[in-house]
This record gives structure tokens, C-alpha cells and sequence, in this order.
């Protein structure tokens, strides 16, 4: 079973690493959308993978960190693409859900990103 989250965040950034002249080499700034998916099996008791409420706490440090930040200022996100923001909350709240299966970043309303489990894993063993 899966369940989900959404958090919204305001933040500011540049892609230092683009070539001259493209539009994102440019100080600007998203509401970026972020997805947290768990995996893991229904409680017989609970009814529920992990209370929302839960998940919403374990994150909140995470989120402290991002919201009305400059990206580019962070440890791990001095080239805060979506691909790398996405990979970079993975690991950050993976060890506060353990059960996390996927990270997924809307830059905009048309652009994103997403980490998987799977691709931890694989990070994990070199591939
Ligand atoms: N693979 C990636 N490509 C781009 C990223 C990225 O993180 N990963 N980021 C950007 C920019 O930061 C930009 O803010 C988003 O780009 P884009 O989707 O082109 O934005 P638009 O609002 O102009 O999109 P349209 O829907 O086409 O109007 C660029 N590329
Ligand atoms: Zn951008």
C-alpha cells in the first residue's frame, strides 16, 4: 500500500551550472510541490501505513529548512535542480521514515522530478 503527502514550498534559486544566457542561470523563485510517498503494509489495528499527522512531524525539519530559503545556500544544493532537491529531501528523511518510497518535486506547474527507493538502493551499491 502507498499513501501520500503534499507540502508546498517557497523558495528562491539559480542553476549556476547552465550555459550563459539560459533563463535559469537567473535568480528566481517556484512554490515548488512536493510529494512523500510511504510504502509498507496496512496496520491490522490502525487501518492506516502511517498517520499523515506523522509524516507532516518527521518532515517538518526538512521543510524548516527549504521554505523562503535561497537554495543555492544549502549544504548538498549549491545546483538545485529537481533531480538533485528531489534526491537531496530522499536522503535527508529517509532516516526519519524509514518506510519512504519516493520523492516527488513539481519545479512548476509542467516540470519536476522524482527519486525512488529504487534509485537509493542503487546509489547505495554503485550502479
Ligand atoms: N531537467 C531539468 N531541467 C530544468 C530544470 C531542472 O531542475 N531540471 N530547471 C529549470 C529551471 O529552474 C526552470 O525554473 C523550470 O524550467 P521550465 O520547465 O522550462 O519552466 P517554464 O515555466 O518556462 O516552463 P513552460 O511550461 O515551458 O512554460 C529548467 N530546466
Ligand atoms: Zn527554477
Amino acid at each position: 500500500m502507498h499513501i501520500f503527502k503534499i507540502f508546498t514550498i517557497e523558495a528562491a534559486h539559480h542553476l549556476p551550472k547552465v550555459p550563459a544566457g539560459h533563463k535559469c542561470s537567473r535568480l528566481h523563485g517556484h512554490s515548488f510541490r512536493i510529494e512523500l510517498h510511504v510504502a509498507g503494509p496496512i496496520g491490522e489495528d490502525t487501518g492506516w501505513v502511517m498517520d499523515f499527522g506523522d509524516l507532516k512531524q518527521a518532515f517538518a525539519p526538512i521543510y524548516d529548512q527549504l521554505d523562503h530559503h535561497y537554495l543555492n545556500d544549502i549544504e548538498g544544493l549549491d545546483n538545485p535542480t529537481s533531480e538533485i532537491l528531489a534526491r537531496w529531501i530522499y536522503h535527508k528523511t529517509l532516516p526519519r521514515v524509514p518506510g519512504l518510497d519516493q520523492v516527488v518535486v513539481h519545479e512548476t506547474c509542467t516540470s519536476g522530478a522524482s527519486y525512488r527507493r529504487k534509485d537509493y538502493l542503487a546509489e547505495q551499491v554503485g550502479a
